[in-house]
C-alpha cells in the first residue's frame, strides 16, 4: 500500500509560496482539478475521491449560505491561533468561537423551517 502525504505536500515551502498563510486568492487562477499535482485534497488516480464533484458544489453553496444567512462576528480581538491539533479532520488546538445571528432578511424564511 502507497500513501501520499497530502499534509506534507500541500505545506511544500518549494511549491507554495508562504505554504501555511491563508491565502485564497492563490488558487484563483487556476482549476484544482488542473494537471499541477501540487494540490491533491480529493487524491489523485483510480482511488480518488469519487464524492469530489459534489463536495466542491456542496462547499460553495454551504458557505454561500452561511455568509448569506447570517451574520458573523469574532468574540475578542486577540489574533487567532491557527496551531493544528491531532486528530483526522485536523481540529485546531484552540477551537475558533464565534458569535452567528440570521440577517434580518432572514429571520422570517429561518423561523418557518
Ligand atoms: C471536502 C470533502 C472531501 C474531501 C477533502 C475528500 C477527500 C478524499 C480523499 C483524499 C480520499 C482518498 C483518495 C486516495 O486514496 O487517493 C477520498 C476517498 C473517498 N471519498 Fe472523499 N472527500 C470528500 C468528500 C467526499 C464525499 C462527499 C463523498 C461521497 C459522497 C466521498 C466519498 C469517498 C469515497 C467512497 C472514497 C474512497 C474511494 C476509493 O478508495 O476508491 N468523499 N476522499
Amino acid at each position: 500500500m502507497l500513501l501520499v502525504n497530502l499534509w506534507t505536500l500541500h505545506r511544500d515551502p518549494n511549491l507554495w509560496v508562504d505554504p501555511t498563510r491563508f491565502v485564497p486568492e492563490r488558487f484563483e487562477e487556476r482549476e484544482l482539478d488542473s494537471e499541477i499535482y501540487n494540490i491533491l485534497p480529493f487524491g489523485v488516480g483510480r482511488r480518488a475521491c469519487p464524492g469530489s464533484v459534489l463536495a466542491k458544489r456542496f462547499m460553495a453553496n454551504a458557505i454561500g449560505s452561511l455568509i448569506q444567512c447570517f451574520e458573523w462576528e469574532r468574540i475578542g480581538n486577540e489574533e487567532i491561533n491557527m496551531t493544528e491539533g491531532i486528530g483526522l479532520t485536523m481540529p485546531k488546538v484552540e477551537p475558533l468561537i464565534a458569535l452567528c445571528r440570521p440577517r434580518q432578511l432572514m429571520v422570517k424564511v429561518l423561523s418557518n423551517i
